[in-house]
């Protein structure tokens, strides 16, 4: 059984080296959580009273502006930040992709930071080195493996990541963008393995600002604004709300055509209670709170 659950969960990073600067302009800031100023120490308050419930075959997205409080909230589900109040709850193996260089060396070969991430991931030596042939395979990377990690390029970095992250078998997924810096046709491969991995998955959660990764492996969404939940339901529904237009607008055909749908309007338009697979549902999850004043 996995399983979320975040009650009335806040998260607060107070700031001691803040630094008071007069500015001839006062600028109004347009992302980034609320300051508080009600102690003497400056506050950020990247989390506040957030509520989320998942479980398992739960695939959510979480999107909203810089600075929403999204990877903030993919730390606390991991366990690497604890509420300052409320709970969080978490059953199951949590897998954390956040920056897909963490747990790499750079003065090592690629072949042992196949390894090294493996084990950061939760896998032991030995189930690293039987995945180790198939994963050098993925990568496209050949002689270079045997190279040290610094000699390699940004994408090539990106390859060996994803090589090891999409061949593991997490309960629960959690995942934060960084994919941008593959070119293309990696990204076509790798797209494959990333779905498989989510099937894979009992939870999935996804922070990203790319509309078709989110349609391709997401069904339902989280809006996060100033660290607190502004929409939580359907996917459509909210990606509708946060961009203000209807996010199959923009998506190419190619995209339509892997979700199975040449013609967007044969989807389901906001509110149309449907799922990802076409089945017409009950209104399971879909929760609005109210938004937030800033
Ligand atoms: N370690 C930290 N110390 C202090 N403040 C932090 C820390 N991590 C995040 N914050 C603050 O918390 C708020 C939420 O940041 P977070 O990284 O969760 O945003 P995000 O939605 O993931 O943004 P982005 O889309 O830019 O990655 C921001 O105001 C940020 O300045």
């Amino acid at each position: 059984m996995v399983s979320i659950d975040v009650r009335n969960a806040y998260v607060d990073f107070p700031i001691f080296d803040a630094k008071t600067r007069s500015m001839k302009k006062r600028v109004l800031g347009k992302v980034g959580g609320k300051i508080g100023s009600d102690s003497k120490v400056p506050i950020i308050e990247a989390l506040q009273d957030v509520n989320l419930q998942l479980s398992d075959g739960d695939r959510l997205a979480l999107v909203g502006h810089n600075g929403a409080g999204k990877s903030t909230l993919l730390r606390l589900l991991s366990g690497i930040y604890e509420p300052t109040r409320g709970s969080a709850k978490v059953t199951g193996k949590v897998a954390p992709v956040f920056d897909l260089g963490v747990g790499m060396d750079p003065e090592t070969s690629g072949f042992e930071n196949i390894i090294v991430r493996g084990l950061f991931l939760g896998k032991s030596r030995r189930e690293m080195e039987k995945r180790l042939d198939d994963i050098a395979e993925f990568t496209e990377l050949g002689d270079y493996l045997a190279m040290p990690l610094r000699t390699y390029s940004t994408g090539m970095r990106v390859r060996l990541a994803l090589g090891v992250v999409t061949s593991i078998d997490p309960e629960i997924l959690i995942l934060d963008e960084g994919l941008g810096a593959v070119d293309a046709s990696f990204m076509n491969k790798a797209r494959d393995r990333l779905k498989d991995l989510v099937k894979r998955s009992g939870i999935l959660v996804f922070a990203s600002h790319s509309d078709e990764l989110l349609l391709e492996l997401c069904d339902q969404a989280m809006w996060m604004d100033e660290g607190r939940v502004r929409q939580h339901g359907r996917l459509r529904e909210v990606l509708t709300s946060y961009k203000g237009k209807d996010p199959f607008q923009n998506v190419s055909r190619e995209v339509l055509e892997r979700l199975g749908q040449a013609n967007p309007d044969d989807l389901a338009k906001p509110g149309d209670g449907v799922t990802r697979d076409g089945q017409a549902t009950g209104d399971t999850s879909a929760a609005t709170a109210p938004a937030s004043g800033g």
